[in-house]
């Protein structure tokens, strides 16, 4: 079966910042990896360049069993993404910003697709807000609609659940599973959210100034570092003592 995603060698540099370097893993569809690192690990970076929107350095992407650099357009309808960096034009209502996504997807119905995704989101209610006025929380679950709107057999989230409040990022984590059961699409998921990592990603790629630090299955990193929470292999890794070339973690 050919992978959804497999990303091989992948670099970036920004003048004298190397901000992602020799990023290599794959996912089998349905699978969803989480890219876990501190701030300026290369996480944006690296789904930045999984979307196309910057060209690597070196390395490669292939979605769907398509090169993204040679045929991007061919994959570009079946994945989607979403963003707190990324903001939706503020004048625009809700239900304009995502007709327009609707009908660049070519849906058959765009209002009916939206209004059937403001009601599963459960913001029926903001459809006709103005996007700029919303919330942080009210945002990020628009963006979320965004994301969805093409049924993306390969979904990019960068921090889904961030500015959520406990109760809505829990519930956007059960639609996150819900939709991955009915549609076996294949998630990559960088988070600072911890237990959202450990509940959802089958794969977890650790980050550390552009380089993979360990991967592994949630239950063999904390088997590996003798931990019960991935936040504390994660805070291992943050303030790793090497030996030799090792990444070792601190008892
Ligand atoms: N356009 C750019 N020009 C120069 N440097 C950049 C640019 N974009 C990112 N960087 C640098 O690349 C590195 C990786 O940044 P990136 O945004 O990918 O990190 P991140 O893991 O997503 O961090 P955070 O968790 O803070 O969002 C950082 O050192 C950052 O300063």
């Amino acid at each position: 079966m050919t992978d959804a995603l497999e990303v091989s060698g992948l670099r970036k540099t920004f003048g004298e910042v190397v901000a992602v370097d020799e990023v290599s893993f794959s996912a089998a569809p349905g699978r969803t990896v989480g890219l876990l690192g501190g701030n300026g690990a290369g996480k944006t970076t690296t789904i930045s360049m999984l979307l196309g929107l910057l060209t690597p350095t070196a390395g490669s992407v292939q979605v769907l069993g398509h090169d993204l650099a040679t045929d991007r357009y061919a994959v570009l309808p079946r994945m989607n993404f979403s963003s707190p960096y990324v903001d939706l034009p503020h004048r625009l209502t809700v239900a304009q910003n995502l007709l327009v996504y609707a009908e660049l997807y070519g849906e058959p119905d765009p209002r009916e697709r939206v209004r059937e995704l403001a009601d599963r989101l459960q913001f029926t209610e903001l459809l006709d807000r103005a996007t700029g006025k919303l919330s942080a929380g009210q945002k990020t679950r628009v963006s979320l609609a965004k994301a969805l709107i093409n049924r993306p057999e390969v979904l990019l989230l960068d921090e889904p659940t961030a500015s959520l409040d406990p109760d809505t990022g829990d519930w956007v984590r059960r639609y996150l599973e819900d939709y991955r059961e009915r549609t076996s699409a294949t998630i990559l998921l960088a988070s600072h959210n911890m237990g959202e990592v450990e509940r959802l990603c089958d794969d977890v790629l650790m980050m550390r100034r552009g380089r993979v630090v360990d991967r592994g299955s949630p239950a063999e990193l904390l088997a590996r570092y003798g931990r019960q929470t991935l936040e504390d292999v994660f805070l291992d890794i943050a303030r790793e003592r090497r030996s030799g070339d090792r990444l070792e973690p601190v008892s």
